[in-house]
């Protein structure tokens, strides 16, 4: 086992840099008569502080007048000047302002102002804010998304949302079933960018980009139950900033809205909401619903103040406290009319971006989406953690099934459909990689700068606190791990406590099923099956050992190695009688169809038939009886007879033992495939023609008494042996094809007709040699010449 996997934290640096900054740009701004006759030092002070901020963030609010000392307050005609003058300094390093709140100082003359500083759009390199939006079916998520994105009001029965459904299903349904995304842009000045065309057309996505300062990338989550998965996936895996939780007004919270906020409130992201609907919802059961959201907010297990956003005052101080997570904004609004949705576009223009940037540090991408795109090849996006990433550079992408890194080379790269050179910390982005197939990769994965030396892990130790299970969880169980982009059954193996019940918080101990994977310590996980849901956080990080049968690629062998020794030797000695058998027969029937009696080769070959069947049946039975003692052992170790219980562990050997043995079998059946299929060809190829000549013997010609019986007997005798080598062969290979379905079956039936019973067998090679004449398959023996089953049968019945 491996020990901690610690990491070290570049931003506390930063942090304390940044704050001295704060400092100082709050001392600038309370000089009155610098602010309104700036000097040269102060204009370089206050550029300084800026654009070190603007470094780390790409826009500011600037708060002007908000001073207890009387002096430095300032009227309106002082806040033009300032303003007036911080936009000449704004557009000296490339910068916009604008008033984007303005307050009265009480009854006084005076007022204070929330300046928004922001950078101008350059061509790649907007900032970008990522908001999940959730909520129960029907609460209006699509809609807002469509009347926020394309300017559009609904008309309460479905209008707006059309726009942003991705399948025809949803487009039928009205139900949203996958992750969407959709752009919000605001240019320099604080104005939305997203205008329908002259042609009354959207705006696409490339457009938006180029124009906006600022991008608002909405992820569009499903609504039904149904969905969680999905839902949960959106929430991990594509790492919002924050959540917009969305509640129809006449509804209030109900259905999957409480599931979301638990969720939200696990992962600690912060939580804002949006009551949809009030044109359609009667003021008391809005005023109902508001009451029961504030309960909500203010429960224990939320914490947070809720705040009725009535006015731009209002949007501001949420704004402004926002990123602190103890408050949670309540908006209301209506996507037919329109209703206060001018606050819910102000509030979204001034939202800061909450992951802190680390653009130097070496590179980090989570993938969360793998596409194939023709003529382009493979394509991953995600979100880049850390680090700048540039076309060309070579990252470790992994961990695959084994938990194995290997280079990746980036071909191009596309932000928001737009092709980028570089794409930094924070921002999400679509890699075409070089020379990586599809099938190569799989959700969960990361891609790495080798300098990272990065490892996957099979265990990990989680805090955990459950929030709900109907009874109690004990070791061995197993559940949906979420944790940032892998979903994964992880099976806990122990706990500091005996069991875990609801409300119980607890170290645990899991390990996952299937891969080990890229985890770090503080990671948030989501525990989940059906009802049951814990939420915690990653402590440590352990190599551990991969579960038995873990991976397919991984060769797990029982401890009794002679077991595949034993079966590979089985399955070779019966195709080893068979061929022998063949030879035999084929060469002593070749000699004595010339040279001797029909009838002393007729007793030969039967004699024949039956020892090869002896041998045949004494080797198949003993491979399958190794395959039923394997899996009672498996039960008897793990002390029940119940097929559930032996499928959580042991079932997993015995799936192992399986493929291993199949591996071997399907080799050599494989090869022995033809031999199968040359044996029932020579079986009666040999067999017809002497039956048919022994009858025809029998009928036309005179023979004695003893002479018709004994020749009726062998032909009966051929018959039995036919039947009862053909019935193996077909019986042993249905075994074989259901360990594999790779191996062709052999099917024994009986169809009926009118008035005959037919026993036929059904092998797909022989059968369609046989139907059609065939290509040639054998090789030449005697007088049969080419070998075809028609062309022999003209031959005997001449
Ligand atoms: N009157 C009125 N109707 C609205 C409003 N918002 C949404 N609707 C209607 O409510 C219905 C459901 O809206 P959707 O946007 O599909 O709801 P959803 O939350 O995305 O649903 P899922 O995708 O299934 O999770 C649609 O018919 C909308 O037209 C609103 O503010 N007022």
């Amino acid at each position: 086992m491996d020990g901690d996997h610690s990491t070290t934290n570049p931003s506390k640096k930063l942090d304390s840099n940044l704050a001295n900054i704060d400092i100082r740009l709050n001392k600038l701004i309370r000089e009155k008569e610098k602010l309104i006759k700036p000097t040269t030092e102060w204009i370089q002070d206050i550029t300084e502080c800026i654009t070190t901020k603007l470094a780390d963030n790409d826009e500011l609010i600037v708060t002007l007048g908000a001073t207890d000392d009387e002096q430095n307050r300032l009227t309106v005609d002082d806040l033009e000047i300032c303003m007036n003058n911080f936009k000449s300094i704004a557009n000296s390093f490339d910068a916009d302002c604008t008033l984007a709140f303005r307050k009265k100082v009480d009854s006084s003359n005076f007022y204070i102002d929330e300046i928004l500083v922001r950078k101008r759009p350059e061509v790649d390199n907007f900032s970008e804010i990522r908001i999940a939006v959730v909520g129960n079916v029907d609460s209006g998520k699509s809609t807002l998304l469509g009347v926020l994105t394309h300017c559009e009001l609904d008309n309460g029965r479905g209008l707006a949302r059309q726009k942003l459904f991705r399948h025809k299903h949803e487009i039928e349904t009205g139900r949203t079933s996958s992750i969407g995304n959709d752009i919000l842009g605001f240019d320099s000045f604080g104005n939305v960018v997203n205008k329908p065309t002259a042609h009354g057309n959207s705006m696409n996505w490339t457009k938006i980009c180029e124009k906006s300062s600022k991008v608002i990338t909405f992820i569009d989550l499903a609504g039904h139950e149904k969905y969680l998965k999905t839902t949960i996936y959106g929430m991990t895996g594509h790492c919002p900033d924050y959540v917009m939780l969305m509640i129809g007004a006449n509804a209030g919270i109900v259905g999957t809205s409480r599931e979301h906020l638990t969720i939200t409130l696990a992962l600690c992201i912060p939580v804002f909401m949006v009551i949809t609907k009030i044109d359609m919802c009667p003021p008391n059961i809005l005023q109902e619903t508001l009451q029961s959201i504030k309960k909500l907010v203010k429960s224990i297990g939320c914490r947070k103040t809720p705040i009725i956003i009535k006015n731009e005052e209002d949007v501001s101080i949420s704004v402004t406290n926002f990123a602190s997570d103890r408050l949670c904004p309540i908006f209301q609004v209506s996507n037919v009319d329109g209703t206060n949705l001018n606050y819910l576009r102000m509030f979204l223009n001034l939202l800061n971006s909450r992951a802190p940037r680390y653009d130097r540090s070496p590179q980090e991408f989570q993938i969360d989406e793998i596409y194939s795109v023709p003529g382009v090849g493979t394509v991953v996006s995600g979100l880049t953690l850390k680090g700048t990433i540039c076309v060309n550079d070579v990252l470790l992408l992994g961990p695959n099934t084994l938990g194995q890194f290997f280079p990746a080379a980036i071909k191009s790269i596309h932000r928001k459909r737009l092709p980028v050179g570089d794409v930094r910390s924070g921002q999400t982005a679509s890699f075409a990689l070089k020379k990586i197939r599809r099938s190569e990769l799989r959700k969960g994965m990361v891609m790495i700068s080798p300098s990272l030396k990065p490892k996957a892990y099979w265990e990990f130790e989680a805090e955990i606190l459950v929030l709900h299970h109907p009874t109690t969880i004990s070791a061995r169980y197993q559940a949906m791990v979420h944790c940032g982009n892998i979903r994964q059954t992880a099976q806990i193996l122990s706990m500091n406590i005996d069991c875990l019940r609801t409300g119980d918080k607890a170290r645990v101990h899991f390990r996952f099923i299937k891969n080990p994977e890229y985890i770090q310590p503080d990671m948030r996980i989501i525990f989940r099956e059906g009802r049951t849901k814990a939420v915690g956080k990653i402590s440590k990080v352990l190599t551990g050992d991969a579960p038995a049968g873990a991976s397919k690629n991984k060769r797990n062998m029982h401890p009794s190695e002679s077991f595949y020794v034993y079966s590979a030797f089985t399955m070779d000695t019966t195709g080893q009688a068979w061929y022998a058998y063949i030879l035999v027969n084929l060469e002593a029937f070749a000699a004595l169809y010339m040279l001797m009696e029909l009838l002393q080769n007729s007793v030969f070959f039967t004699m024949l038939t039956y020892f090869a069947t002896m041998i045949y049946t004494g080797h198949t039975l003993d491979g399958i009886n190794s395959i039923k003692k394997l899996i009672h052992k498996c039960r008897l170790e793990c002390g029940s007879n119940s097929r559930a219980y032996v499928s959580i562990r042991y079932q997993q050997i015995v799936d192992n033992q399986i493929h291993d043995y199949n591996r071997i079998t399907s080799l050599v059946l494989a090869g022995s495939r033809d031999l199968f299929g040359i044996v029932l060809y020579y079986f009666l190829m040999t067999n017809l023609p002497i039956n048919v000549y022994i009858l025809r013997r029998n009928i036309f010609e005179n023979q004695s008494m003893f002479e018709k019986v004994m020749a009726w007997m062998l032909v009966f005798l051929q018959l039995i042996a036919a039947f009862i080598v053909l019935t193996l062969l077909a019986w042993s290979t249905a075994v074989y094809h259901k360990v594999s379905n790779f191996i062709p079956i052999i099917q024994p039936m009986l169809k009926g007709s009118r008035n005959w019973l037919w026993y036929k067998i059904k092998y797909e090679d022989l059968y369609h040699r046989l139907i059609d004449d065939g290509p040639k398959i054998g090789v030449a023996i005697g007088p049969v010449q080419t070998v075809t089953y028609r062309s022999s049968l003209e031959v005997m019945l001449k």
